[in-house]
């Protein structure tokens, strides 16, 4: 009977020793095949969707964590190895997380000074006048999600506009693609299933472009490149409960995964052959302004005011219900109101 020999050297190069078995494909690869293949394959979705354009100035959504700051290394050797002409600036949004965003800033600093990118830093404390603790102590954990990816996304949009930049890089990798197109599927959100495949994303109600190039990256790749690569990166969860339905089309896809590690480019590749029906393509919003910030919003009231209206009636509530109406109530006794209440 044949044996099958067993691989002592990388089957790309068959002169090093294999270092790791690619997640993606199964091949027992060595570092330096690895780091070649993986940026490869991201200069390739790069150039094959024309993603940049020489003298762009385009801004990497920077959270410290992992997959942006491979995002922000592997864009930086790309721009320098086929010499893209592109200006990439960090761009973080500090959400006010004790004990998460603050110590994930701190590691985006020294990436500002690792990469040779500028920063520019903006939060919600300054933009809405709240911070995501103070939004938990109000509203509890429950939802809480909501609330931070509807600020988010528009704290992103205005730091890009603060900045003069119309193209935002964000993170976003195979595994998060693959639990979005299944989350769609799932609550029959035909219109998001269309859209959430594409590389680029220029939404009604944003003025800024935002893409991914990691797509076709697989999470535990970029775990692997971060760590080989010795990356300076956060790896702690956010202290706030995850959104229970991501979390759970998170576990399917990892599931999957595990007994066929081609399901999550294989969800990828069936989401981008959904095509929509013209009567669904019809319900599609149209643009518009926010009749209270002015901002682009696909409806009167754009979502994160919205939002800010019912937090900000819960904080006048709790000030006229503990202090002796003070014209501007301290900071101390918001404070102090919102950790006294509870929903
Ligand atoms: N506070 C933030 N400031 C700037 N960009 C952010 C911030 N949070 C998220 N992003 C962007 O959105 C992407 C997806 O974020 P998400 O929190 O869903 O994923 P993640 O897997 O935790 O990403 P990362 O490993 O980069 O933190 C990030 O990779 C990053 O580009």
């Amino acid at each position: 009977m044949a044996t099958v020999p067993l691989v002592r050297v990388c089957e790309r190069c068959l002169n090093e020793p294999p270092a790791l078995r690619r997640p993606k494909t199964g091949e027992k690869i060595c570092k330096s095949c690895f780091y070649d293949v993986f940026e490869t394959e991201v200069h390739e979705t790069i150039v094959s969707t024309n993603l940049f354009h020489r003298g762009e100035k385009v801004a990497i959504g920077a959270s410290g964590g992992k997959d942006s700051t491979v995002l922000a290394h592997v864009l930086k050797t790309l721009n320098e190895r086929y010499d893209y002409g592109v200006e990439f600036v960090l761009l973080s949004v500090d959400e006010g997380i004790t004990g998460y965003r603050d110590d994930s800033l701190e590691t985006v600093e020294r990436n500002k000074d690792q990469y040779e990118m500028n920063l520019e830093i903006v939060s919600y404390r300054d933009l809405y006048n709240w911070t995501m603790d103070e939004i938990v102590a109000t509203i509890g954990k429950k939802n809480n999600c909501t609330y931070c990816g509807v600020f988010r996304r528009q704290a992103l949009d205005r730091g890009c506009v603060k900045l003069g930049i119309s193209h935002l890089v964000t993170g976003h990798n195979a595994d998060d693609m693959a639990e979005t197109i299944l989350m769609n599927l799932l609550r029959g959100d035909t219109s998001r299933l269309d859209r959430c495949t594409e590389i680029v994303t220029a939404g009604t109600d944003s003025p800024v472009k935002r893409s991914k190039p990691l797509k076709y990256c697989y999470e535990k790749e970029i775990v692997l490149y971060a760590h080989f690569k010795q990356l300076d990166y956060f790896s702690t969860e956010c202290t706030y409960s995850p959104e229970a339905f991501r979390g759970t089309a998170r576990a399917i896809i990892k599931n999957l995964e595990a007994i066929r590690p081609s399901a999550i480019i294989d969800v990828i590749h069936s989401g981008e052959q959904f095509v929509l029906q013209k009567k669904t393509k019809n319900r599609m919003p149209k643009a518009r302004t926010c009749t209270q910030c002015g901002y682009l919003s696909s409806n009167e009231t754009c979502k994160a005011c919205v939002l800010l209206g019912g937090l900000n009636a819960s904080r006048a509530k709790i000030v006229l219900d503990t202090e002796p109406a003070p014209d501007q109530p301290s900071a101390a006794a918001i404070s102090r109101s919102l950790e006294r209440l509870s929903f």
